[in-house]
């Protein structure tokens, strides 16, 4: 497999290394990654993390085992545990299919090329929807987003932070609240240092202060990304966008999910169909990063810790895909059925 690198995965000179986003954002270390156990464990922790990103991790991983002779029927039970490691982002499921038909047409010689491509497809579809959603995006404005949705969490500039940055490359003037998105802060921590690179003005906020902001009429647009966008619209993302789409639609400001088609599960007829990953409880009892780890529940507090939550398609104001931005009516009469 060729080199291929991007901000926070690569492949080079025959091995696969993964930008360790759990020490982020005040240490940048690159882990080497060579086993399926290892990617599972990376993506279970979010080391490797974004709906996108983790379903190229998975492949880059599967294409290099592919490189050191595992045999057909071996790759394909390493395909299947890859696949199971988060249970949320259709995107994994989407790229180690396209990698298991790959397996079944061409043979293990046939998943590096595979692999190749769904990493450069993914840059081509984050520059194609940050084209289409800047487009929507005034000179002036400014964007409230939640999680991490930048090359953080894609191989290429990300979804909801492509078409922010793109809005900045375009030359209009725009500032970004960012919220800092408990429990594991991908907002605080992750969309902080994207901003800070890109030469993004951006506000850290507390999630619970989106809303004050919005009555302050301090928002003029919510982008969002995705893990999963059911057939009707209804989408998946970080816990905390369902509640930010209840108050953007009270105070009547646009609110855009970003993704590429790789995030859309044609056959989930609706968000109640997507399977919700719950997560540790330690992560809501306190926080660990670089900075250590600290718990300020008491022991054995107990906790409800959904890693994401669905908007119902009526609270969205338009789906800015990499074929286009789709109205409400569009998604209504099944446009997501037919990409
Ligand atoms: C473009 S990434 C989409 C999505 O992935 C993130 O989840 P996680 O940090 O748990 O991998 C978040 O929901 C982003 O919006």
């Amino acid at each position: 497999m060729k080199d291929l690198l991007a901000t926070s995965i690569k492949y080079q000179h025959g091995a696969l290394y993964v930008l360790d986003q759990h020490q982020l954002p005040h240490q940048e270390q690159w882990l080497p990654c060579d086993s399926s156990d290892a990617m599972i464990a990376m993506i279970k922790k979010l080391q490797i993390r974004g709906a996108p990103l983790i379903g190229i991790g998975a492949s880059l991983l599967l294409a290099h085992l592919s490189e050191q002779g595992l045999t057909a029927d071996e790759l394909h039970t390493q395909a299947e545990r890859l696949r199971a490691a988060r249970p949320t982002a259709v995107n994994l499921m989407n790229c180690i299919d396209r990698m298991l038909a790959t397996l079944e047409n061409e043979g293990p010689a046939g998943l590096s090329r595979c692999a190749e491509q769904l990493f450069e497809e993914d840059v081509d579809l984050c520059n194609r929807m940050a084209g289409f959603g800047a487009e929507l995006i005034s000179d002036g404005a400014n964007i409230l987003t939640h999680c991490n949705t930048g090359s953080l969490a894609t191989a290429g500039v990300g979804t909801a932070i492509g078409v922010i940055n793109a809005v900045k490359q375009q030359g209009k003037q725009l500032h970004v609240w960012v919220d800092e998105t408990r429990p594991l802060l991908q907002g605080g921590r992750l969309t902080t240092w994207e901003m800070a690179r890109l030469g993004i003005s951006h506000t850290l906020i507390c999630d619970n202060m989106a809303a004050s902001l919005m009555a302050q009429g301090k928002v003029d647009v919510v982008l969002v990304g995705s893990d999963r966008i059911a057939a009707n619209g209804d989408f998946a993302n970080k816990v905390g966008t369902y509640s930010l789409a209840v108050i953007a639609h009270h105070h009547k400001v646009p609110f855009y999910v970003v993704a590429p088609y790789t995030t859309v599960d044609p056959e989930c007829p609706d968000g109640k169909a997507i399977p919700i990953e719950q997560r540790s409880p330690a992560e809501v009892q306190g926080v660990s990063g670089s900075f250590g780890e600290v718990n300020w529940a008491p022991d054995h507090t107990p906790v409800y810790n959904p890693a994401f939550d669905v908007t119902p398609a009526a609270l969205v104001t338009g789906w800015i895909l990499d074929t286009g931005v789709y109205s409400p009516e569009q998604i209504a009469a099944g446009v997501l059925k037919t990409l």
